[in-house]
């Protein structure tokens, strides 16, 4: 898997200065270094674009790498909704969605994810594009919210599906998140409002589209 995800980003990843800016300062600033891989990146640019997508919601900002991907793909007439736990996180975050010229274009809620997708679906909300990517744990409450605030026909896209490989063998190092992302990806699989594919990319994306 790490060969292949390799072989395929220095294949199909161009430079991008600005997207190793956000990766650098990360790291500076003593932040996880566990934004998505620069294919998968790539791929949430594609699949926002080829979707016409407007409207998307993201859990989990981090320092804004998805976002920037997710906003390439809308566009300038787009808008992106960022679920972020941390303050800071969410402010390194806005800092280079501006940097890359989507200031106007994208909100911060910070908090608890689940609170705020509570709030919006207290207020009626609707997206035509998901991208779940935040705490394991929650991952089949968001994936249930997600399909709430759908508009028909909405894409949902879940990261870190494949959790390393460990979901497919326990010859794979376990992951504490392991078994309940066997239990999502089984919950996805056979979900009445969904038809899904896991695609092998990065850490494994899940692209569900809402019935
Ligand atoms: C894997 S990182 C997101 C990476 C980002 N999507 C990217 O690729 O650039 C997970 C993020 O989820 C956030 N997070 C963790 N638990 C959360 C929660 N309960 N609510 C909202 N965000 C949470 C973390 O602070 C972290 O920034």
């Amino acid at each position: 898997m790490k060969q292949i995800n390799q072989y395929i980003d220095t294949t199909f990843s161009e430079e991008d200065t600005l997207l190793s800016e956000v990766v650098a300062a990360i790291i500076e600033n003593g932040m996880p270094a566990i934004s998505v891989s620069s294919s998968s990146g790539k791929l949430l640019t594609l699949l926002v674009s080829i979707a016409g997508a407007k409207n998307v919601l993201e859990i989990g900002a981090l320092g804004g790498y998805s976002g920037i991907c997710i906003a390439r793909g809308f566009g300038e007439k787009g808008a992106l909704t960022s679920l972020e736990l941390e303050e800071r996180y969410a402010e390194l975050a806005y800092k280079h969605l501006t940097k890359a010229g989507y200031s106007k274009q994208v909100t911060y809620h910070t908090g608890a994810a689940l609170q705020s997708l509570e709030k919006l679906v207290q207020s009626n909300k609707k997206f035509d594009f998901f991208f779940i990517d935040a705490d394991k744990e929650n991952y089949e409450h968001y994936l249930e919210y997600c399909i709430q605030l759908a508009e028909p026909g909405a894409l949902i896209v879940t990261d870190n599906v494949l959790a390393g490989g460990s979901v497919v063998s326990t010859e794979v190092k376990q992951k504490r998140y392991t078994e309940v992302m066997k239990q999502f990806n089984e919950k996805v699989a056979s979900h009445p409002r969904l038809q899904s594919v896991l695609v092998p990319l990065g850490d494994g994306m899940t692209l569900s589209r809402v019935k």
